[in-house]
Order: structure tokens, then sequence, then C-alpha cells
């Protein structure tokens, strides 16, 4: 049987005020989809994995999409989605999108259907529909392009790589935590329905400093972009360590810190002028403070999704 591997990296999404707009992918983890073709009598997907992930399709990010594929082709066919997870789940790393965009994308290129990028984004996020109720693009599309992305269409989907000119590394402080079943579900029903014109202002200038720092390689900018005014406060409640642990970042002159999707990682941008190992010891002490212990990963802005024919 003709089988197809796919590989998909973790992400951060919203970077400070881009929510549900801005993401990065990063090489810290990823998931792998192996697709194939059981048989041409049949629509149906069935589901392994490696991992305590929901078996049933219509509960799996990365099931959700394929059987949306299937009827969106009217195809009859039987395809066995087998999900390696390496993107911890619940943690704000963009774990269900990268099953997503690796499933879409392996299932692509088994069937041949000739999708863009933007159309793997498209189906991909049915899978963030599945497990989070919202049909938000920004983690399935860093997945799918690599980079940093601004989703500037939802419908029809339009994604934009944002060129950066400034070097950095990336950190990420990864409380080893349970969140339980559908925290970005929990996480989305915090954001306010209706903000003051204020807040919209200030996050627009936020949004607008950021992606114009890393276009024009501007430290300042970048350091001065990377906020936001509405949702990561209304979800405070979900990540208390957040605060004092972006404040030790600014004082040991990150470039910037911010809430990782929706957490509770933090992202941590950094260059040769940071010190590290004391955002490391005082972060790691914060962390003790709330309850809970936290892996701090160095890591590269990620690639897109990668496909590899297997017979
Ligand atoms: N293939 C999958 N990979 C990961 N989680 C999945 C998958 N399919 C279903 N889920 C469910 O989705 C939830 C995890 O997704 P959730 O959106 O809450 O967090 P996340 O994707 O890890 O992080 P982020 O905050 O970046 O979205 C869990 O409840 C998990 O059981
Ligand atoms: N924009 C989404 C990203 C989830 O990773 C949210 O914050 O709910």
């Amino acid at each position: 049987m003709r089988s197809v591997k796919a590989t998909a990296f973790s992400s951060s999404a919203n970077l400070g005020a881009g929510y549900d707009v801005l993401s990065m992918s990063h090489l810290a983890f990823s998931d792998t989809v192996y697709a194939e073709l059981i048989n041409e009598k049949e629509r149906r997907v069935m589901m392994e994995s490696n991992s305590n992930v929901p078996l049933d399709p219509a509960r799996n990010s990365a099931g959700a999409p394929v059987e949306a594929l299937l009827k969106e082709f009217q195809l009859n066919y039987t395809i066995k989605l087998n999900v390696i997870k390496g993107v911890p789940h619940g943690l704000g790393l963009g774990s269900s999108g990268a099953s997503a965009v690796a499933a879409v994308a392996a299932v692509n290129e088994l069937l041949n259907l000739h999708l863009t990028l933007e159309d793997i984004v498209k189906f991909a996020v049915i899978g963030e529909q599945a497990v989070s109720g919202s049909p938000h693009p920004d983690n399935v599309a860093a997945s799918a392009f690599g980079g940093i992305v601004a989703v500037t269409s939802h419908d029809p989907i339009r994604v934009v790589r944002i060129p950066i000119n400034l070097n950095f590394r990336l950190m990420l402080v990864i409380p080893r935590v349970n969140t339980g079943e559908g925290k970005t579900k929990k996480a989305r029903e915090l954001v306010p329905k209706q903000i003051e014109v204020s807040k919209m202002v200030e996050n627009t200038r936020f949004l607008s400093s950021f992606i114009l720092g890393l276009v024009k390689g501007d430290r300042a900018l970048v350091r001065e972009g990377l906020n936001d005014a509405v949702v990561e406060r209304s979800r405070e409640p979900m990540y208390p360590h957040y605060p004092k642990l972006k404040e030790i970042a600014l004082r040991y002159d990150a470039i910037g810190a911010c809430v990782s999707g929706a957490g509770p990682t933090v992202l941590i941008l950094y260059d040769d002028s940071t010190k590290l190992g004391e955002i490391k010891q005082e972060g790691g002490k914060v962390c003790a403070q709330h309850g809970f212990q936290c892996d701090f990963i160095t890591t590269e802005i990620g690639e897109g999704v990668r496909v590899e024919g297997l017979n």
C-alpha cells in the first residue's frame, strides 16, 4: 500500500498583539503523520497514535481535516493516519495545529490533490475547530509555511511570511503541568468580546512596532512591540507566572517575551546581549513559587511542513 510521511513543527501563536493573526514556527518539537491508502471502497479515516490524543477522527486535529478532504473531493477512500506526537499538547506549542498540518500535507501527497500551502492551512484549520471550537488559523499557518507569518485574510485564507532582518534566538519556558482537556477552548472563552478603542489603538501600536521592527531589523522596535493589552491580560489566571517571568526577561535584556499561543508556555526572544543564565535561574524560582518546574528550551525559528513519499 502506498504511504506518505509528513512532519510539521511546533509553533507559538499571537506573538503579543497578534491574536489569531501572527504565529512563529520553531524547531523545538515536531509531529509526524504517516498516511496510508487502505482501500478505494469506503470513505473512512482510521487513526493510530503513540500518544493519548483522541482516536475518533472527528475529535482529533489530524483526523477531522482528512475527513473533510475526502468529502470535499468526493473520494470513497479509506485512509489510515498514524500520528506520532512530538509536540507536547495543551502547553501553547501548537500541538493540535502541527498534527493537522502534517496530516493534510501527507494526504495531499498521497492522493495527488495538488493543494497549495494556503489550501493546506484552509483544511488544517478544521482540525483546530475540532479541538478548540474555533477555526483559528495562526498555528497551522506557521506550521505549514515556516518562519513568522501573518494570516492577512481568513476567507479566503491568505498567509504572508514576514521578512526577518534581526538576529535572535528563541527560548521556550515550558511549565511541567497537565492543563487537561481543551485548554485553548477555555482560554478563548476568557477573551473579551468587546474592548475600548484605547486598547485597540494600544495593540495596533504594539503590532505595528513588532512587525516593523522585524522587517527593519530594529531591536528596540521589536522590544517595544512584543506586548499585548487585551488577550494576554484577560487570560492571566491561566498563567500567573507570566508577568514576573516577563519582567525578569526584560530586566536581563531579552529582546522581548510573550505568551506562546494560549499558554502556559512563555516565548522569549534573545541575543548575545541577553543574560540568559540569570533568566533561567530567576525564572526557575518564579515557576517554583507557582508550584511547578519549568523546562527552558532554546531553539530557532522553524521551517514549513516537510513531506516524504515512502513508496
Ligand atoms: N492530534 C492532536 N494533537 C494534539 N492535541 C490533540 C490532537 N487531537 C486532539 N487533541 C486535543 O486537543 C487539545 C490540545 O490542543 P490545545 O489547542 O488545547 O493545545 P495545543 O494545541 O497543545 O496548544 P495551543 O495553545 O498552541 O493551541 C487536547 O485536549 C488534546 O487532547
Ligand atoms: N490564537 C490562538 C492560538 C492558540 O494557540 C489563541 O490564543 O487562542
